[in-house]
């Protein structure tokens, strides 16, 4: 007998890498998504509304619900870093786009995920492809969500390795690191895929040219909005490509087979020239004093992927739309 689909609700800041998950989930028998929250990050939270809508529309699925999320961080930080030098100053790479006909449902994102989490208790997936302030205000505001969400797969971190804001810092939990400690702290089953995972999977710039040959709407449109997110590759890492952050982190909820992953604690700095930074504790060693660490539930990090069959399942999802 098929299984039921995986429930997801893809909670995002598009953004490029954004546009290519969420087309991705669209595209994947394995999962059903129920909603799209929004949140700032690639760009301010009014614009990722606006965009989650836009990629609806063009999706032809505007059945599915958007619900806007937090305009400032969970200590109600308003000086927010938005990275439009990835992403192009609309998000989706200076395109343009006419703005969508489709509004944001009444709820806020928080309450959206409380909402669908208490009506299908164990069996909604939230995929966090930005900040965590709108995951962590749920957390904070029902203390039912916790067990009421099967799990929450974080794209975030940067695990024993450099961070891609400073070399403390990945983007995502350094946009909210306060957030970020919540939720990693709060016993819900948390999988972190980190940049030191989504380095690993690299689109090429000939793959690039495999999805423009492509006539795959999907393909086609990515296509038109992939320009800046290479500049910025080109420009930053001197790579021949560009990290597929979103999507991989998206098939990891998709697919879990696709990574392998270890458990232990981990708590985010949220002060001080290393904010933002993510450290793992494995628990191979019992402390004899109390540390922020000791009692506190441990969480998924991921450690590797396969990154060609990423690789594979993106172009072959995205070219056969
Ligand atoms: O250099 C960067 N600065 C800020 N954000 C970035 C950078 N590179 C990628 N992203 C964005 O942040 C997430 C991964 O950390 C991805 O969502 C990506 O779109």
């Amino acid at each position: 007998m098929l299984e039921e689909p995986k429930k997801i609700i893809i909670d995002t800041d598009p953004g490029v890498d954004d546009a290519m998950a969420i087309f991705l989930a669209l595209q994947s028998p394995e999962v059903e998504v129920i909603g799209l929250t929004t949140i700032y990050g690639n760009v301010y939270t009014a614009l990722a509304t606006r965009n989650a809508l836009h990629l609806l529309e063009i999706a032809g699925r505007t059945d599915i619900p958007v619900a806007e999320g937090s305009h400032v961080t969970i200590t109600k930080g308003t000086k927010l870093r938005i990275a439009d030098f990835v992403h192009g100053t609309d998000g989706l790479g200076n395109q343009n786009f006419p703005p969508p006909k489709g509004k944001p449902i009444e709820l806020s994102a928080a309450d959206f995920l409380i909402q669908q989490a208490s009506c299908y208790p164990g069996k909604v997936t939230v995929v966090a492809l930005g900040p965590l302030t709108n995951i962590a205000l749920a957390i904070q505001s029902d203390p039912h969500f916790v067990k009421n969400i099967q799990q929450i797969v974080v794209l975030g971190g940067a695990f024993a390795v450099n961070g891609n804001v400073n070399p403390a810092a990945e983007a995502n939990i350094f946009g909210d690191p306060d957030a970020a400690d919540v939720v990693f702290t709060s016993g819900a089953d948390v999988l972190a895929v980190g940049i030191n995972v989504t380095h690993q999977v690299f689109f090429t710039d000939a793959d690039r040219d495999k999805l423009a040959e492509s006539s795959g709407k999907y393909a086609q449109y990515l296509c038109k909005i992939l320009d800046v997110y290479y500049s910025y590759h080109h420009d930053a890492y001197s790579t021949k490509g560009v990290y597929l952050h979103d999507p991989t982190a998206l098939l990891a909820a998709v697919t879990p087979s696709l990574i392998t992953y270890t458990e232990g604690v981990v708590r985010v700095q949220t002060t001080g020239i290393t904010r933002g930074l993510t450290l793992f504790y494995n628990k191979q060693k019992r402390f004899g004093e109390v540390t922020e660490w000791s009692d506190k539930p441990s969480v998924k990090v991921a450690v590797t992927v396969d990154a060609p069959a990423v690789v594979n399942l993106v172009m072959e999802r995205l070219t056969n739309s």
